[in-house]
């Protein structure tokens, strides 16, 4: 198994990090080290909630090179006593009581997530689950963390923030539509996103987050105006680019993830009636929904918004997966079960299973 305790590939290249000098599961002790370069550089994940711990290390070095990570066809594997968290029906109530909630006030977006767990065949190996993963998105993007109980491996597409000096740019994604092997309907599936009010209203939540956070910091705020189309390997998302100046450099990139996680791609909004509704009706999400990513002591890193993810335990053969979707006024409770479902297939591919070996779970494959 790799010996990085840390690693992020993207289309400009990969970030990696080998020892440890130290753990840190409070979020805010890291920052502060950071910025008072008690250490050069903190990577690994940020919890969803901020009151639960972190995964993150102050690395005993940090390499970047300018290639992403190659990809590699997948092991196939298979994976047993699968258990889905919660079971189908549950989650299409939860998305009920959501637009309920939505249609009563006070709650405009929720994001609700389930989890698939189970247990592999024969471990997967960290790096090799990496090049699955880089091999499935056209982007390269892979991540993979040393939580000190497993590892967290994913390939988020959507970037929270990659930070220069002062210059930070962000690509929020929210708003989905599954992708097909069909051209024509992938076309429909890519068309029927771009005209849907819904996604549209489901994404606008989350540039506004962005906006309302970066605005009292930046000197200069650019938004896209209309979203654009980007993919996947599995999904069609709408994304908006966002750039921003900041106006003093003392802050790093990790006090910025800190100042934008969780956004409504993963919690809702208003934020904090939202991170309610979840904590009432879900198990707690841990690093899921989180933000992934690097920070050096100089102020520049990059955190990828935490999705599209599993955990391995440390034996790497026990399996958490999770998927959530967005809720707005006008969500349909089966579409959005198997919009979850669509997003799973991201490290169900990379993992080399198929649905057709998960028949206990009852998971309903999108149509192609
Ligand atoms: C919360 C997830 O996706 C987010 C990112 C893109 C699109 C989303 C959506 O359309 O609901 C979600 O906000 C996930 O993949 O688990």
């Amino acid at each position: 198994m790799s010996p990085d305790v840390f690693v992020l590939s993207r289309p400009h290249g990969v970030v990696r990090a080998a020892g440890v000098v130290r753990r840190y599961p409070d979020a805010a002790a890291a920052a502060r080290d950071l910025r008072e370069r008690r250490v050069d550089s903190v990577v690994g994940a940020l919890a969803f909630d901020p009151r639960e711990p972190s995964a993150l290390i102050a690395p005993t070095a940090l390499y970047h090179t300018r290639i992403p990570l190659p990809g590699a066809q997948p092991t196939a594997r298979r994976l047993t006593a699968v258990v889905e968290i919660p079971d189908p029906a549950t989650h299409l109530a939860r998305v009920q009581a959501a637009v309920a909630a939505i249609a009563d006030g006070g709650l405009d977006k929720v994001v609700l997530a389930r989890a698939l767990t189970g247990r592999l065949d024969a471990p997967a190996d960290v790096d090799d689950l990496l090049a699955a993963l880089a091999g499935g998105n056209h982007e390269h993007n892979a991540f993979a963390v040393d939580t000190g109980t497993g590892r967290l491996v994913g390939a988020s597409p959507e970037l929270l923030l990659r930070k220069h000096g002062r210059e930070v740019t962000c690509l929020p994604y929210a708003g989905s539509a599954p992708r097909h092997a069909d051209p024509a309907a992938d076309r429909r599936s890519r068309e029927a996103l771009a005209g849907s009010a819904k996604d549209h209203r489901e994404h606008a939540f989350v540039v506004e987050h962005l906006r309302r956070r970066l605005a009292p910091i930046a000197t200069d705020l650019e938004i896209g105006g209309r979203p654009e189309l980007l993919s996947t390997g599995e999904m069609w998302h709408l994304a908006t680019p966002v750039h921003a100046v900041l106006t003093e450099s003392d802050s790093t990139a990790l006090d910025l993830a800190m100042t934008l996680s969780p956004t409504p791609a993963t919690c809702g909004t208003p934020a904090d009636v939202a991170a309610r509704f979840i904590r009432t009706h879900e198990e707690p999400r841990g690093l899921y929904a989180g933000a992934v990513g690097w920070a050096d002591a100089d102020g520049n890193g990059e955190w990828m918004v935490t999705i599209r993810c599993l955990e391995l335990d440390r034996t790497g053969t026990g399996v958490r997966m999770w998927a959530g979707g967005g809720i707005v006024a006008g969500s349909d409770p089966q579409a959005e079960l198997t919009e979850t479902t669509a997003k799973l297939q991201t490290v169900l591919n990379a993992l080399g299973v198929t649905l057709d070996d998960l028949p206990a779970a009852g998971m309903t494959p999108g149509q192609s």
